[in-house]
């Protein structure tokens, strides 16, 4: 088979995937080529997400080669994925899912959420500010964007006391010795699909390589999960600046379960359920159409209306 061209973003955290997702298949007998490219995701960094549109922003440019066939594959933090791809793009495989929760890093382990003492935190996801808005009203919040890399040198150099982040990518980043607390999931739901990397082509990329690809990188159990997970946030059509979340669970019999909400911007109020079955795609739906009836569709019309003035 020809040498496969895996298209990535060149933070560190992406080449880190990269590298990851190139191994995997370079056991598997496969060469691979790693291609950086670049995205406005990564070059617009003065702006929050929100504002410039969440919209494809890490996505657009990896989108167009593969339609070009300038690459075969692209990775990504599947919590990056818009929830709906252009027909003629499938994402093929889901890499087994690292540890979901998010995490407290700071340079003074003695912090925690739960002490109530109050202290400043740096994070630009609209789920997290409002999540701490709610369960930590104590604590206030300092935007903050830039890489994993850029974030530490804020909080090394006190612009905020603590980040909350994704455990996955401070793992993958080594700052693990940083993590002052696991911030647990009763509380902290986290965002659909965070902790696993994606594997993306263009429908029309040949068949053989397309099914070794995902026999070498894709989990069945964290495809299952994700599938529903994505089918929540395609029905809520949620980006990744509207503060849902969602996380579904498999259980030893094999039976998913998705736990699921919204909250609003203020963190005032916050909606959660959860939906059992065996139908991925059904369960992330149905515990979408539940949360719209209990009030998101009215949350998420408060937040768009907010977000467009
Ligand atoms: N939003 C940025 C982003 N995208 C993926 C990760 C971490 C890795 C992952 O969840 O897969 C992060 C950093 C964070 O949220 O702390």
């Amino acid at each position: 088979m020809s040498t496969i061209k895996l298209g990535t973003r060149g933070s560190k955290l992406a080449l880190w995937q990269a590298y990851f997702i190139k191994e995997t298949l370079e056991k598997g007998g496969l060469s691979v080529e790693i291609v950086i490219i670049n995205t406005k995701g990564d070059q617009i960094l003065d702006r929050s997400l929100s504002k410039i549109g969440s919209k494809g922003v890490f996505t657009e440019e990896l989108e167009e080669k593969l339609r070009s066939g300038e690459i075969d594959i692209a990775q990504h933090s599947a919590k990056d994925l818009q929830s709906e791809l252009a027909d003629d793009l499938e994402l093929i495989a889901f890499t087994e899912r690292e540890k979901v929760n998010d995490v407290l890093v700071s340079y003074d382990k003695s912090l925690s959420l739960e002490s109530g003492k109050p202290f400043v935190v740096g994070t630009s996801s609209t789920r997290r500010v409002a999540m701490l808005k709610h369960f930590y009203p104590h604590i206030k919040t300092v935007d903050m964007r830039g890489n994993l890399q850029t974030r530490m040198g804020k909080l090394e150099s006190g612009v905020c006391d603590a980040l909350l982040l994704a455990y996955a990518g401070v793992h993958r980043m080594g700052y693990e010795e940083h993590i002052a607390e696991l911030i647990s999931l009763n509380k902290f739901t986290p965002a659909v699909g965070q902790g696993s990397v994606a594997i993306e082509c263009a429908v029309s990329l040949d068949a053989e390589k397309k099914a070794k690809i995902r026999e070498l990188c894709n989990h069945a159990e964290t495809e299952q999960q994700l599938l529903a997970e994505r089918a929540y946030l395609r029905r809520l059509q949620g980006g990744c600046s509207i503060p849902v979340f969602g996380l579904a669970q498999t259980a030893e019999n094999g039976e998913l379960t998705m736990t699921g909400g919204i909250i609003g911007l203020d963190g005032q109020e916050v909606l959660k359920e959860r939906v059992s079955g065996t139908d991925a795609i059904e369960i992330g739906e149905t515990l979408a159409e539940k949360i719209l009836k209990l009030g998101g569709d009215r949350i998420l019309k408060e937040i768009r209306e907010g977000l467009s003035s």
